[in-house]
């Protein structure tokens, strides 16, 4: 199956295809030396104020029901609602100014996959839009791909983003929230940038989440998707759900080296 999309993808060419992404944990690092790499809420977070990230955060909690692959969406959904809302609230009583961002990603060990610059480059020089849903944070999503010199005008980006009062403090997160297993819906609200996009009918997506599976919903004359994802965490209890879900699962794989060979090879000679 996954030979047959590939040639399908090549023989079509890039002029046909579009990337769909998710953001943590599949454009950046789930673990560098043992040790797990930030989110983008996390990020902040933890930069900022570590005792908020530690204790407040409820990662803890929250993220073992995030990746509890026996639980539905439905049962997860109202709980991650809540988890994003105590985030956000958290991030808005901190009264975090526009400019410090900057300043906690560059601080932050905040990780692209290896193989990264490839990756970017590679859909930049084919003109291929790389559209990253990310349920992280937009503000923070983005000032890392800047801050890594990848933030092409072939990126777009759809996330939470912070609203600013007057004084340039953070106030509020805009509407909607989008948050792990809403990324359809968010797909949805977007037609006018789907609609730029009928004329590419052939998706590579990636994610580290079965809620990731929905981001190409808006497309709405798919023709080839590939679908590639990161099992990152409890990998023996959650092969069966990806292997199910994904046509390639890469387990414990920090690098873009498959998703690289595989546009490498698709754009071969074009
Ligand atoms: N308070 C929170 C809420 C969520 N997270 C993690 O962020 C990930 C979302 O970003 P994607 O780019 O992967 O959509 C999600 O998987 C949560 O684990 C967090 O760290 N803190
Ligand atoms: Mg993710």
């Amino acid at each position: 199956k996954v030979e047959k999309i590939i040639h399908n993808i090549r023989s079509a060419g890039p002029g046909k295809l579009q990337v769909i992404s998710d953001f943590d944990m599949t454009l950046t690092r789930f673990a560098y030396n043992g040790n797990r790499c930030p989110t983008t809420h996390s990020k902040i977070l933890f930069n900022i104020l570590i005792y908020i990230y530690i204790k407040k955060n409820k990662i803890g909690h929250y993220y073992p029901i995030e990746i509890d692959d026996t639980r539905s969406v439905e049962e997860k959904t109202p709980l991650m609602v809540e988890w994003w809302t105590k985030a956000h609230n958290l991030l808005v009583e901190q009264q975090i100014g526009k400019d410090q961002l900057a300043e906690a990603v560059r601080e932050s060990n905040a990780m692209l996959r290896e193989g990264y610059q490839g990756f970017f480059d590679l859909l930049k020089h084919h003109s291929i839009p790389l559209l990253i849903f990310s349920a992280g944070v937009g503000d923070i999503l983005e000032e890392v791909i800047r801050h890594n010199g990848v933030f092409h005008p072939n990126v777009r980006v759809f996330s939470n983003y912070m609203e600013y009062n007057e004084k340039g403090v953070l106030c509020a997160f805009k509407e909607p929230l989008i948050h792990t297993f809403n990324k359809k819906e968010s797909a949805l609200l977007n037609p006018d940038m789907f609609g730029q996009l009928q004329d590419r009918p052939n998706i590579l997506l990636l994610g580290d989440s079965l809620g990731d599976l929905t981001m190409a919903d808006g497309i709405q004359n798919a023709q080839n998707i590939l679908r590639i994802g990161y099992l990152n965490d409890k990998v023996e209890e959650r092969r069966s759900a990806y292997v199910d879900s994904y046509d390639i699962v890469l387990e414990k794989d920090e690098t873009l080296e498959v998703p690289n060979a595989i546009l490498n090879y698709i754009t071969e000679g074009k």
